[in-house]
């Protein structure tokens, strides 16, 4: 098996299962610069895709993109749904409630006096409008998204009050209370100790496998090979994408992060995609 790069069939999911996301020639201009370029992607339900690259790559744009806040030319769509560019969360509304959106937690007003449940009903604005109040079935799914975080015992709690754990959980629940059919989540793990981004892992992997597609941003690259069934190298453009087990040589990473050959990087990203190469070996491969 051998990674593929931009331009070629790389970027598909996983063969027979349905494309949740379908990212087609996608570019995408801020303040005169081309920021995206030629962007293809899919991603199928069931798979925990990491979206990785160098600071500046495109990142989150790229999910800004998803979400149709920025503009950009090319064909995005999810569900089956064009996303059109360009027109915020509440003109897209039917398309974008099919999708969760997990911000940088730094990006949440966590000093607005708010409880957890209050919260994770924002979550909802787009079913609920600005208008009229929340109903039995926006609570519902409200316990529900809490529940599924574990964080129903804190629903009373100001946010301020939270732990960077448990407002990335807070986040989560906010974005599963659409149970849309995409999470996409940026940076999640920013700031968090391991234990804490061992227990969201596993998280995002049940989210995953409850035929949800998930994609994930993340800095840690040693732990997006662990973690994710496939991996997006992002800078600009795709400059390579496949399982870890496809990415277990070096050049994909040179090329998309400009490290150099005998960066120490490259030698655990491959002990760690080998080791998932030999675990997919065991379990049947899921990509
Ligand atoms: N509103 C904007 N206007 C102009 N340029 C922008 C705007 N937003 C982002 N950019 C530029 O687009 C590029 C990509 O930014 P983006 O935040 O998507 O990268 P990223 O991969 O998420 O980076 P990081 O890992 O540092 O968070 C950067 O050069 C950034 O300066």
């Amino acid at each position: 098996m051998t990674a593929t790069v931009a331009g070629e069939a790389s970027t598909t999911a996983r063969p027979g299962a349905t494309a949740v996301l379908e990212v087609r020639d996608l570019a995408v201009v801020l303040g005169g610069r081309p920021v995206l370029d030629d962007v293809r992607l899919q991603v199928a339900e069931g798979e925990l895709v990491g979206l990785v690259g160098p600071n500046g790559a495109g990142k989150t744009t790229l999910l800004r993109a998803v979400l149709g806040l920025v503009p950009s030319s090319g064909r995005i769509a999810v569900a089956g749904q064009d996303v059109r560019p360009g027109r915020g969360r509440s003109r897209s509304a039917p398309v974008t409630r099919s999708i969760g959106y997990v911000p940088q937690r730094h990006e949440f007003a966590w000093d607005f006096p708010v409880t957890v449940e209050e919260a994770v009903l924002t979550g909802r604005v787009t079913r609920i409008g600005w208008l009229r109040g929340a109903r039995t079935e926006d609570y519902r799914a409200v316990r529900r998204a809490l529940d599924r975080v574990e964080m129903t015992h804190l629903r009373r709690r100001p946010v301020g009050e939270l732990s960077g754990g448990q407002r990335q959980r807070v986040l989560v629940a906010r974005a599963l209370a659409l149970n849309p059919r995409i999470l996409l989540l940026d940076e999640p793990f920013t700031g968090l100790d391991v234990p804490t981004q061992e227990h969201l892992t596993e998280l995002f992997r049940e989210l995953a496998d409850e035929e949800r597609a998930v994609v994930m941003t993340n800095h840690d690259l040693v732990g997006a090979v662990h973690a994710c069934d496939r991996l997006c190298l992002l800078n600009r453009t795709v400059v390579a994408s496949g399982t870890p087990a496809e990415l277990a040589g070096p050049e994909p990473w040179m090329r998309a992060f400009g490290v150099s050959a005998g960066s120490p990087l490259l030698t655990a990203i491959s002990q760690v995609a080998l080791g998932r190469s030999a675990d997919t070996t065991d379990r049947g491969v899921r990509s």
